[in-house]
């Protein structure tokens, strides 16, 4: 054997061996690591019931978007806490059967590095407003049983109307994705200068929100205007929050409206199903602070509620809520309010997709327009109560008999309150979860209270680990092939010198 068919042989065995360590480096030096994952817990404390929700992230991805799932969600029994307002020391024992579930869930080693906060809405901003001294003893009562829990607590209070509107715009465009910008967006991005967020409009029992990135920036009315800046990009955002125009208290109030022209205790209600029945106490329809400027002495101390089943007089009453008369801005919504003009699409949750769910309007394939929505609800509203209730008889009496009024209110809220019209409708998309996470203000909270939106673009690695162990191996076997070809150049094994020559 010759000395220069040694070397090339000794070469050649060489890069085959550095070939398979290059591969084994990749693949073991570069495996993810085991999931390091974290934890977190939000209560969502509404008028109507309050929600525990479970969050997990892996820990290396804290800044990334989207990485933050729901992994559980626990309804707590009974009323919201502000229910609790003549029995303020049962308000935290309510909440421990959730919080035992969220022990359960999350491995027992992290409960101690778990944040846990509760955010109350608008049933604790009319407590407080009715009675601070009830208000702030509930909040109390919450906050020891929350103490308690094995969790780290940081926090019980009641988040603005501002608040809630913003970090539930916050939450469903996280969910969407609609932080992230690929290459390709980012480049179309700076091309023409759109708007890529989707608005927000979040229906509760006492307040409703309204919260989008309007077309043109304007200081009409600064107190609806919030600054953001994530992930190297600037937010201005409008947003408003409408207190006593969450579907219970709007109830409330267009039955406190009825009463004033009513002469005895019977009230013939077309947002109820015929054949509906109900008896209200009179007091209690005054005791929120929604309805409280109409009290009077009436001759009777309860309501008798009888149902008519006519939508379009339902619509034309509850349409007196939104009082369009004086604006005080170039635009207003309702009740001299400033609101922009609307501007992309917009996700539509809570009792908005309840209401809508329940009437099969929230297809996404085939949206309905609005004359078809319309319709379902008017046809709805025109079943006898006996046949609603044994056709649903699986669904609350308490939610069922307001399906037909939440209907009319909410397409009376979306096109008197806000205009919407035929045109820009099938822009609303009526969503419950975003993957695996509810949509609502909850994630929002939680991202902003741990600081997990950095307000630059994280600094990410020019390739993935797929992609970078796949252009090692190409590069391993481009290597391989010329030193290969290269050794059968020089070496001109017999049975090819034919060939090559
Ligand atoms: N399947 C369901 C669940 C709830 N509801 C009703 O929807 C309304 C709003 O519920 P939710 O969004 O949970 O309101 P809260 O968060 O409790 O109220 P807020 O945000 O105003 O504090 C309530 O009247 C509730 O009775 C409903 O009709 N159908
Ligand atoms: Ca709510």
């Amino acid at each position: 054997m010759s000395w220069t068919r040694k070397i090339l042989l000794i070469l050649g065995f060489l890069s085959t061996l550095a070939v398979i360590a290059l591969i084994a480096v990749a693949v073991t030096q570069n495996k993810p690591l085991p999931k390091n994952i974290k934890y977190g817990i939000v209560l969502d404390a509404g008028s109507s019931h309050t929600n525990l929700y479970v969050y997990e992230w892996p820990a290396e991805k804290e800044n990334d978007t989207g990485v933050v799932q729901q992994v559980e969600v626990c309804k707590v029994e009974g009323p919201g806490i502000s229910g609790y307002s003549h029995a303020t020391e049962k308000a935290g024992p309510s909440l421990a059967q959730c919080l035992r579930q969220a022990e359960y869930v999350i491995p027992s080693k992290q409960h101690q590095e778990t944040p846990i906060y509760l955010g109350a809405t608008a049933g604790m901003r009319l407590l407080s407003l009715e009675n601070k001294n009830a208000a702030d003893k509930v909040l109390s009562s919450v906050e020891k049983t929350l103490r308690s829990a094995p969790f780290n607590f940081q926090g019980a209070r009641i988040i603005s109307g501002q608040e809630e509107g913003a970090y539930g715009w916050i939450t469903i465009n996280y969910l969407l994705g609609n932080f992230k910008q690929s290459g390709w967006k980012k480049l179309l991005h700076s091309l023409k200068s759109i708007s890529e967020t989707s608005g927000a409009l979040d229906l509760g029992g006492a307040s409703t929100q309204i919260t989008f990135v309007p077309n043109e920036l304007s200081s009409e009315s600064p107190e609806n205007l919030l600054y953001f800046r994530l992930y190297g990009k600037d937010y201005l955002v409008y947003t408003h929050s409408f207190l006593c125009y969450g579907k219970d208290q709007a109830l409330q109030q267009k039955l406190a409206e009825d009463l004033q022209t009513m002469e005895n205790s019977s009230l013939l209600d077309p947002c109820f199903h015929q054949g509906y029945q109900r008896t209200i106490n009179i007091s209690d329809l005054f005791k929120t602070p929604c309805t409280s400027a109409k009290k009077k002495q009436f001759p009777f101390s309860q309501l008798y509620v009888q149902g008519e089943g006519d939508y379009q007089k339902c619509r034309r009453n509850v349409q007196k809520l939104f009082n369009k008369t004086n604006c005080p801005y170039s635009s207003c919504s309702f009740n001299g309010i400033y609101l922009p003009p609307l501007q992309g699409d917009f996700g539509a949750f809570s009792a908005f997709y309840f209401v809508m769910n329940f009437l099969n309007l929230t297809s996404e394939q085939s949206p309905a327009a609005l004359d078809k929505v319309a319709a379902t609800v008017e046809s709805f509203c025109a079943r006898p109560w006996h046949e609603v209730k044994t056709a649903y008889h699986q669904i609350k009496e308490k939610y069922l008999s307001e399906y037909c009024f939440s209907g009319a209110y909410i397409l009376s809220l979306l096109e008197n309150g806000y205009d919407f019209t035929e045109n820009n409708w099938q822009r609303i998309h009526f969503l419950g979860k975003i993957g695996s996470s509810d949509a609502g203000w909850t994630l929002g909270y939680m991202l902003n209270l741990t600081n997990m939106i950095p307000a630059e673009e994280p600094a990410v690695p020019p390739l993935s680990y797929g992609s970078y162990v796949g252009l090692m191996v190409l590069c391993s076997l481009v290597l391989a092939s010329v030193l290969l070809f290269a050794w059968l150049l020089f070496h001109k094994p017999k049975c090819l010198q034919k060939g090559i020559v």
